[in-house]
């Protein structure tokens, strides 16, 4: 184990105001400890390394420039802010990242009030940095709004949507582009190569001295019109970039590690800017830590590692990712099938579909980070007569929400939707959770909804969907690894709307969707040892019911619970829904719904996540004793 480094220049900086004493000769020392810094405490607590090793020179001068809190700094997605953590008062905690009643992985305005904004979905900093930039006109007041955005970010239609609203109102926010030719993956798409192109321009740089010496020239007062019309003249002798187009005086690209470049620059727009500017600097992904700079993926997400070797810890597992069993499933069913394509926003390795592009090169797509698009570029895939796997996780097929409604639920199109990361996924907390997909898939007309309850029926599902040409079709499955059941050789085609007894008992019945269900069957034998003959069932689909199941075990059973990793409003109320409907709540069936609780979970193993909400073994036991009126479950295990 390495000791905490030697830091003399930082440990005279606990906030930005320390910072702001020291001379601009002294940054380049104080960003060698912040570097240091880092890497000691993300080699010890695991997290995002990368991103925020390619902005400690970034996020130094800014706050050497800009007086924060008071000038408002947002840091898009927020997965590289642990050098912004540093410097602003949490140091102290920087050990404590990502764990429970820890630090956060991303900004936070719980947090701190250097964290005006919250983050963790990306490509948001722009309309909240307008936003702020809009109300501080609104006050008449002269604080500056820095928005710093990566150039993965700004692969998502939102950021445009905010580029085009700030040039329109002319709004004095500052955009701060860090490309760093990165996103988790190699960026895809042609921003990608447009922002290459910005940056390799030779001429495109030295015109871009006499750009900045021009706007050094232009003093506080100089008339707007003024500024423009300069602007506009750059732009048409240099071609434009899109972003002078978008009303934006842009500046760059410069060197995002050298103070040389930063802090004259940003000295500069503080203190002329009038309306929105943006700022394309480049930098390295990984910079200062070889073993980051090295790798592909540039140690975006890292496990605790050894700092000398950069070697990460690996825990070895006792089964299969649920990622790698779907991707192997899907690759499997492909090879049989060529009309089967895979898309993915921007998460090939987080889904697993870097499998499929590997096999099948020219069947899967990385659109960006774009699920709006991904899901309708889906919709039109399977309008053709393919049969597109949309993988995505759960917390970020949110944001496609109207295009699963409006593309492809009312024009019933066969997409399907592997959905990853379900339920409670630990140290990226409430940002991430996979919490409310069953609730808003369900509630939609001739949407097929299943979950998986172990990598076997993982497996079972992939081969169902790949079947499944009737209308969409969902499976979510959790992060992590399954739980070591026997794999088929090849998914069997379940019949939809089936579920299926896994215990047979007769006075309570627990019915699981999801992977509830290995803790179901836990609860059962400790129910059991205290005398109460349980059921267990998996459910397998919430959409649409098993109704002979559910009658079965409403009408010859003395309780029925039933117990997800979801919201409310998912498959517990869709039971209810039928059994109020159909009368089975009228004969005094004692009934409970298990579901995560009306809160948003902070983050913490995801076990112990599990047991904050009630969801295992423990929860589920006790449950059953109360709703029977018996004291706790005493002598209860897990
Ligand atoms: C809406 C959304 N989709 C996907 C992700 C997952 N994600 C986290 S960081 C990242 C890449 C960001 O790239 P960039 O903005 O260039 O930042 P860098 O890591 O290069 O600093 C992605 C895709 C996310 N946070 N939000
Ligand atoms: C910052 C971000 O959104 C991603 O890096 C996310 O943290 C990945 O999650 P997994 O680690 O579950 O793939
Ligand atoms: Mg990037």
């Amino acid at each position: 184990m390495t000791h905490p480094p030697k830091t003399p220049l930082l440990d005279q900086v606990t906030y930005p105001a320390d910072l702001r004493k020291l001379e601009d000769r002294d940054l380049p020392q104080l960003a060698r400890e912040v570097r240091d810094e880092m890497i000691d405490a993300v080699s010890r607590t695991g997290g995002h390394l990368g991103a925020g090793l390619g902005v400690v020179e970034l996020t130094i001068a800014i706050h050497s420039v800009f007086d924060t809190p008071n000038d408002r700094l947002i840091f898009d997605v927020g997965h590289q802010c642990y050098p912004h953590k540093i410097l602003t008062g949490r140091r102290n905690r920087i050990r404590t990242l990502r764990q429970e009643d820890g630090l956060s992985g991303f900004t936070r305005r719980a947090e701190s009030e250097y964290d005006p904004f919250g983050a963790a979905h990306s490509s948001t900093s722009i309309s909240a940095g307008l936003g702020m930039a809009i109300a501080a006109d609104l006050d008449k007041n002269d604080r500056r709004v820095v928005a710093v955005i990566g150039d993965g970010a700004m692969s998502a239609g939102m950021a445009y949507e905010a580029l085009n609203n700030a040039g329109a109102l002319d709004a004095r926010l500052i955009v701060i582009l860090n490309d760093n030719d990165m996103s988790i993956a190699p960026p895809t798409g042609a921003m990608s190569a447009y922002l290459a192109r910005l940056a390799s321009g030779r001429t495109y740089m030295g015109f871009r001295d006499l750009g900045k010496k021009l706007t050094a020239y232009l003093g506080k007062n100089i008339d707007r019109a003024i500024t423009r019309a300069v602007e506009h003249a750059r732009g048409y002798v240099t071609g434009g970039t899109m972003f002078e187009e978008m009303g934006f005086y842009h500046i760059g690209p410069i060197d995002g590690h050298s103070f040389d470049h930063l802090l004259p620059v940003l000295r500069n727009v503080r203190d002329n800017a009038r309306g929105p500017v943006l700022i394309h600097v480049v930098t390295q992904k990984g910079k200062g830590y070889p073993p980051a700079e090295a790798a592909a993926d540039k140690y975006h997400g890292v496990n605790k590692f050894d700092v000398i070797t950069g070697a990460q810890a690996r825990v070895k597992p006792n089964a299969p990712s649920y990622t790698s069993v779907f991707a192997e499933a899907l690759v499997q069913e492909a090879a049989l099938d060529d009309k089967i394509v895979g898309i993915t926003a921007a998460m090939p390795n987080g889904t697993g579909l870097d499998k499929l592009a590997e096999a099948f090169p020219s069947r899967c797509f990385d659109v960006g980070i774009a699920e709006q698009h991904a899901v309708t570029f889906a919709a039109g895939l399977a309008a053709e007569g393919y049969k597109p796997f949309a993988a995505l996780y759960s917390t970020f097929l949110q944001r496609a929400y109207d295009q699963v409604v409006h593309d492809v639920a009312i024009q019933g199109l066969p997409v399907r939707f592997p959905i990853d990361r379900a339920g409670y996924v630990g140290a990226d907390g409430p940002t991430h959770a996979g919490s409310f997909d069953t609730a808003f898939l369900t509630t939609l007309p001739g949407f097929v909804v299943m979950a998986a309850a172990d990598e076997a029926e993982l497996k079972h599902m992939v081969r169902t969907a790949a079947a499944y040409d009737a209308g969409p079709i969902s499976f979510r499955y959790p992060r992590g690894e399954g739980v070591g059941v026997d794999m088929p050789a090849r998914g069997e085609i379940l019949q939809i709307g089936k579920g299926r007894i896994v215990k047979e008992g007769t006075k309570v019945a627990l019915l699981s969707f999801g992977t509830r269900l290995a803790d179901c069957l836990l609860a059962a034998e400790d129910l059991e040892a205290a005398g109460l003959s349980t059921t267990v069932a998996d459910a397998r689909f919430a959409k649409p019911l098993d109704h002979d199941l559910i009658r079965q075990l409403a009408r010859h059973h003395e309780m029925l619970i039933t117990v997800e990793e979801g919201s409310v409003g998912g498959f517990g109320s869709q039971v209810m829904q039928y059994l109020s409907s159909e009368g089975l709540l009228d004969n005094g069936l004692k009934i409970r719904s298990l579901v995560m609780p009306d809160i948003w979970m902070e983050q913490a193993k995801p076990e112990a996540m599990n047991a904050h909400a009630g969801l295992d073994r423990a929860g589920i036991v006790s449950t059953v004793f109360r709703a029977l009126g018996r004291g706790v479950a005493v002598g209860v295990a897990g």
